[in-house]
């Protein structure tokens, strides 16, 4: 206390005015005001907190999103005092629709270009760790959005606390983000991909417009078997649990590129209001371990998408032939692809893909495996699948896609040419084809579709008349599409022209599979000539090898029975040398130096020759040992034959 006074007195006594004193004494009385005005802060802190109920919510779950896509609608949150701008709107939280942040371009758009610019929007959302306060039923909730970094990357929390006797008021503010979230959703089909990072784990990737069943043209009744199929396994859970099967259903699409296979998942996800989580087997580092974590975090209602299943197996083969589901095709086996695949095997162990098809197997239906799910795969090669992957209760509907039918190109065409027109502008004259063409009109005014009026039996007759000329079973229902939209305005002028593009697509066609022809042609001489070269490079290498060896051999043999007669060694020599290339044994005499001029330029056969003549010559000279020693491994093989280095020089 005493101390605490001496310290103070000169502070406190009237009669000083040194400056330094005057300086001292802010100095303490500031830091007491500071300490006294934090610890209050604190005490206040831990009091309000004493009261509020917080809740806190991570981006990696559901929850998150369904508040952020709430808050996204509060106009509080919208007038938040700090924020950022963003146009990245494509964005898990929902700021994808209309948010009450959102700046719009009220400006009436008079060219196309504008028309497209204007669908950027230019988002507001209140910038993180700050804290915005919202009235909500009769409660002021205060919720802060922090960054915060995890195994994962950058991750975001949002944080609510409440003031409030139980927690009853933040259940009912998360059941209603979930509802509006939900009827939000109801147009969109969301996609997730996997990511293999960090021991695999969902990416969230977009939410896409739901296509309708309408416009998926397939054979008559195969659309309605799948969707059938599809909800009858949905709402069999009590079915399948009683009968103690496992809770799964499995859909191998296989068939030509461009037949519909994906668009038809995405049109069932949407019919069936479930999820898309795609997965890419042949993704750098997929391994048995990351594929088992994705397939046992998928939620339990949702469509698992094995997209080109067959790709894996393209790949395993030269990374586990043992253990990959590839069956040996008779292309694999061939030269070529074996010299191509013992080139690329390295590059693709590389990559960290470890996928073994028991792996993959386990994946799809062992224990862990996830229930509830429809997993769906595409290949366009089921020939490459092996039989287990595909067996059912791994895959228990299989559906063919082919190329087009008649009768599918009739439908697409009837997809393209609705019978009603759809908000046709009076300013455009439907019959002239340059103004439909033009269809930069503004978006409030422009059609959702081609402007066109043709009559019901219009559409048929040229439906009918497209299909005619479309030959069965030779064109995707993707190449009609690309046809078709660059002739969307047009119906008429399509089908008459329809012919020409046949032609033009045949040739096309034909100069396309030349040039693969070729391609291949070259790559197999390619391949030939480079595992010819492997070869030989392989048995030379091996021959040098088994050279060195004897040759060490032949050192080790030397030391010890120095005294012995080198015939024995010599014979060693020859033995090795007549199952290995002459110019093996040719190489360290015509290497050395300090050999005769004879042996710079003898043959191996002559070598061999001239070592029987020299060691026996040898014989009667007594070389001491240590001077080959010194001279290293060629000078001994040197002073074998009977050339010390001192006799040589
Ligand atoms: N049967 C079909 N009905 C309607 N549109 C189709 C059909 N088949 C293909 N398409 C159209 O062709 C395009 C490609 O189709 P999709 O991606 O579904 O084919 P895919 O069979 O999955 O091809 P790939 O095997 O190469 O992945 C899409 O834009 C789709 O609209």
């Amino acid at each position: 206390m005493d101390a605490l006074k001496s310290l103070l007195s000169p502070l406190t006594s009237s009669n000083v005015t040194n400056p330094i004193h005057d300086t001292l004494k802010l100095v303490v009385i500031g830091g007491t005001v500071e300490t006294a005005r934090r610890a209050s802060v604190s005490a206040w802190n831990g009091f309000i907190d004493s009261f509020f109920l917080t809740a806190h919510f991570s981006q990696e779950d559901y929850p998150y999103d369904w508040l952020m896509h709430w808050l996204s609608k509060q106009p509080a949150w919208g007038r938040s005092r700090e924020f950022d701008i963003t146009t990245r709107t494509v964005n898990r939280h929902g700021l994808t629709q209309s948010t009450s942040g959102d700046l719009e371009d009220d400006e009436d758009d008079e060219s196309e270009d504008l028309a497209t610019r204007r669908k950027r929007k230019v988002a507001i959302i209140p910038s993180v760790d700050t804290t915005h306060t919202i009235y909500y039923r009769g409660h002021w909730l205060r919720i802060t959005r922090t960054k915060r970094y995890s195994d994962f990357g950058q991750c975001a929390e949002l944080k609510i606390s409440v003031v409030a006797r139980n927690n009853d008021i933040l259940k009912r503010l998360v059941l209603e983000a979930k509802r509006e979230y939900e009827k939000d959703a109801e147009h969109r089909v969301h996609i997730f991909m996997a990511d293999t990072l960090y021991g695999g784990h969902w990416r969230w990737n977009g939410a896409r417009q739901k296509r309708p069943m309408s416009s998926i043209v397939l054979e008559p009744g195969v659309k309605d078997m799948i969707l059938a199929d599809c909800k009858d396994f949905l709402r069999s859970e009590d079915w399948y649990a009683e009968r103690g099967i496992p809770f799964r259903r499995g859909y191998l699409l296989h068939g030509v590129p461009g037949s519909g296979k994906t668009s038809l998942i995405h049109s069932l996800a949407g019919e069936l209001g479930l999820d898309i989580y795609v997965i890419s087997l042949s993704s750098k580092g997929m391994s048995d371990n990351t594929l088992a974590n994705l397939m046992g975090n998928v939620p339990s209602r949702c469509i698992v998408l094995l997209e080109d299943l067959d790709a894996a197996f393209t790949r395993g083969v030269s990374r586990d032939e043992k253990s990959t589901g590839a069956p040996t095709s008779g292309s694999s086996s061939n030269t070529s692809s074996t010299s191509t695949t013992t080139a690329k095997s390295k590059e693709e162990t590389d990559d960290g893909s470890t996928l073994s098809l028991s792996g993959l197997l386990n994946s799809l239906d062992g224990v862990a495996a996830a229930e509830g799910r429809l997993l769906f795969a595409t290949t366009n090669h089921i020939e490459r699948l092996d039989p287990a992957l595909s067996r059912p209760g791994r895959m228990d509907v299989w559906v063919n896609f082919k190329n087009a039918t008649k009768w599918q190109a009739e439908g697409i065409f009837k997809c393209f040419f609705p019978v009603k027109p759809v908000n046709v502008t009076p300013t455009i004259d439907p019959k002239d084809p340059t103004s439909q063409e033009n269809l930069a009109v503004p978006k409030r005014q422009r059609p959702s579709v081609a402007t066109h009026t043709l009559t019901e039996d219009e559409v048929c007759v040229l439906a009918k008349r497209f299909a005619d000329a479309i030959p069965n079973d030779e064109f995707s229902v993707a190449s009609l599409q690309g046809y078709l939209l660059k002739n969307k305005t047009r119906p008429r002028e399509c089908v008459e022209e329809v012919s020409a593009w046949i032609i033009q697509e045949r040739e096309t066609k034909a100069k396309l599979k030349k040039e693969k022809e070729e391609r291949e042609a070259k790559e197999k001489k390619e391949a030939e000539a480079l595992a010819k070269k492997e070869k030989e490079e392989e048995a030379k290498k091996k021959a040098e090898e088994a050279a060195a060896e004897s040759k060490s051999e032949e050192t080790t043999t030397e030391e010890p029975k120095a005294e012995k007669p080198s015939r024995i060694k010599v014979k060693k020599v020859k033995s090795s040398a007549s199952v290995k290339p002459a110019e093996k044994v040719e190489e360290p005499v015509s290497t050395d130096s300090s050999s005769s001029e004879s042996e710079n330029t003898t043959s191996g056969e002559d070598a061999d020759a001239e070592e029987s003549v020299t060691s026996e010559e040898e014989s009667t000279i007594k070389e001491p040992v240590e001077s080959a020693e010194k001279t290293g491994s060629k000078e001994t093989w040197v002073a074998v034959k009977g050339h010390p280095p001192d006799q040589s020089v």
